[in-house]
């Protein structure tokens, strides 16, 4: 290291530099926004404290790098080394455990490192610092001793929390609403998906900012001639917050038109009378793999969590030839930030509007009845109670025996399956079709052979009882809708 690259590294003192959001803020808000590149001096009298800081790094050669990384590259540089902490308020000793092994997982989804976990039980979190001055110390310890660059805490913490405790520890801490939102940010593929997870990181960034007030320009701060151009704090944040408001109504609207655009395709379904089946489930519980089974699409399954935060909505059908359409859907997880939800309200409606729920859960997770409570709370969150559900215990493969039969015995209406070996798919698809509404009307007709696309139509749309091929052409008896009776109507014999 030459000397002058660990200036510049303690000039980005690791703790203010690095939180995701302020970052984040700077990509969000796009080069429209020249934010002020001061480094030293803001907050008056914390001048020690920050060279502390600055000497407890552990990562080298981050400065050099940090200037101009993507956000990307920025998490993967931030979230390298973590230790998590949870508050353990309620439940039993195991729900706390599943619960940060669950905050590791996600931690590991958005590429950091698991160096240990400690859990406090208490009986609220600390207004002050979540954990607890005590433990806070005893953190810093372990933060310390793993070498760690980053806290984790299993809750959403408050503006003040989080800068306590980060004064405490002396690295970075995030929460688990800042984590999921990174993941969300990550993995979202189509332009919806991405200016909803924006459209929610902006709207978890923005009480933060003033929390952040004093600091927050030179949190900004990324190059080593910034002094010159510090503007006045308060200002500052002030403008970055109507920057932030103008910039998330425009992004509502954009939404809205995009929902359009989906709502016209969905219209177009229901038109045609074609039933939705909707896959829903706990993150990482096999949605996309069954999708796959279920129909051979080529869906994205990946061990990790949120692989799928985009709606993907495919054809299928029933073994008796009826037409249906089978809809993947984001992962659901505990304590999903509220706002996060509401930004994704647009996406799950499409549960509430299909004509069966498929609700996946994981056979082989340690507490899949805690799975399906968390999931059945975002269903009545999105008003889809009326929606009939099937619950799909997959991964029956590896899954406990003994758990399986529990499932099947408590709840009413499910079925064990693995979307890995296919066991129970045969059986599901079954199910699908005696499930999925039929048609209403039921005709006759004699279908002229020249009518062959007609007759296509109702093996389509309808659901055929009988069929048979006379001289005249195909005698069908089928029940459909109306608009397919209505069609049909000129070959309905007169009478019989
Ligand atoms: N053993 C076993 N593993 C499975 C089975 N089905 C899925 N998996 C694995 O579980 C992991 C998650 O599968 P996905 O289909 O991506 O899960 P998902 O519910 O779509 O996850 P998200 O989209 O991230 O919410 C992958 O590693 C799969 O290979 C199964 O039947 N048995
Ligand atoms: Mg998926």
């Amino acid at each position: 290291m030459t000397s002058s690259s660990s200036t510049s590294q303690d000039a980005l003192s690791f703790a203010e530099t690095s939180r995701t959001e302020s970052l984040r803020a700077d990509a969000l808000m796009e080069e429209d926004v020249a934010w002020s590149h001061g480094i030293d001096g803001e907050r008056d009298g914390d001048q020690f404290d920050r060279s502390d800081r600055a000497a407890l790094r552990r990562v080298a050669g981050l400065s050099t790098e940090l200037e101009d990384v993507t956000e990307v590259e920025y998490r993967q540089l931030r979230l390298e080394r973590v230790v998590l902490v949870g508050v353990w308020t309620s439940g039993t000793a195991q729900d706390a455990e599943n619960s940060l092994a669950e905050l590791a997982a996600l931690a590991e989804t958005a590429g950091a490192l698991v160096l240990d976990g400690v859990i406090q039980r208490r009986d609220k979190p600390d207004p002050a610092t979540y954990i607890g001055s005590g433990k806070a110390n005893e953190l810093r310890d372990l933060v310390l001793e793993s070498g760690a660059d980053t806290v984790v805490c299993d809750g959403e913490l408050s503006p003040g929390q989080l800068i306590h405790l980060e004064d405490v520890a002396k690295v970075k801490v995030v929460d688990r609403t800042a984590l999921i939102l990174d993941i969300f940010a990550q993995h979202a593929k189509s332009r919806e998906g991405k200016a909803q997870v924006a459209l929610a990181q902006m709207q978890y960034m923005l009480p933060r900012l003033r929390g952040w007030g004093q600091s927050l320009s030179r949190q900004m701060g990324g190059g080593s001639g910034g002094m010159a151009t510090r503007g006045p704090g308060e200002t500052k944040i002030e403008t970055d917050r109507r920057r932030i408001r103008e910039k998330m109504a425009k992004m509502r609207r954009e939404i809205a038109e995009m929902k359009t655009g989906r709502e016209v395709k969905r219209q177009e379904r229901r038109r045609h009378k074609v039933p939705s089946v909707a896959i829903a489930g706990y993150t990482n519980a096999g949605k996309s793999s069954l999708l796959n089974r279920l129909t051979g699409a080529g869906v994205l399954v990946e061990n990790a969590l949120f692989a799928t935060l985009d709606p993907t909505v495919r054809r299928a059908e029933t073994p008796s030839g009826r037409l249906y359409t089978l809809a993947d859907t984001v992962g659901f997880v505990r304590h999903l930030p509220h706002h996060l939800v509401e930004a994704f309200r647009s996406t799950m409606e499409e549960v509430g509007e299909s004509d069966l729920i498929l609700h996946v859960v994981d056979g082989s997770h340690p507490a899949p009845e805690e799975q399906l409570a968390a999931v059945r709370e975002v269903i009545r969150d999105v008003g889809a109670v009326h929606v009939p559900e099937i619950v799909v215990v997959n991964k029956a493969d590896a899954a406990d025996p003994l758990v399986l039969q529990r499932l099947l015995h408590v709840e009413r209406r499910a079925i064990a399956v693995s979307a890995r070996t296919g066991s129970g798919i045969d059986e599901l698809l079954g199910i699908i079709d005696s499930e999925l509404p039929r048609p209403q009307v039921e005709v006759e007709a004699l279908l002229p052979y020249t009518e062959g696309a007609l007759v296509s139509r109702v093996h389509a749309d309808g659901e055929v009882l009988s069929e048979e091929h006379t001289s005249e052409g195909t005698l069908l008896r089928a029940r459909v809708h109306e608009d397919l009776a209505a069609a049909l109507g000129p070959y309905v014999p007169a009478a019989r």
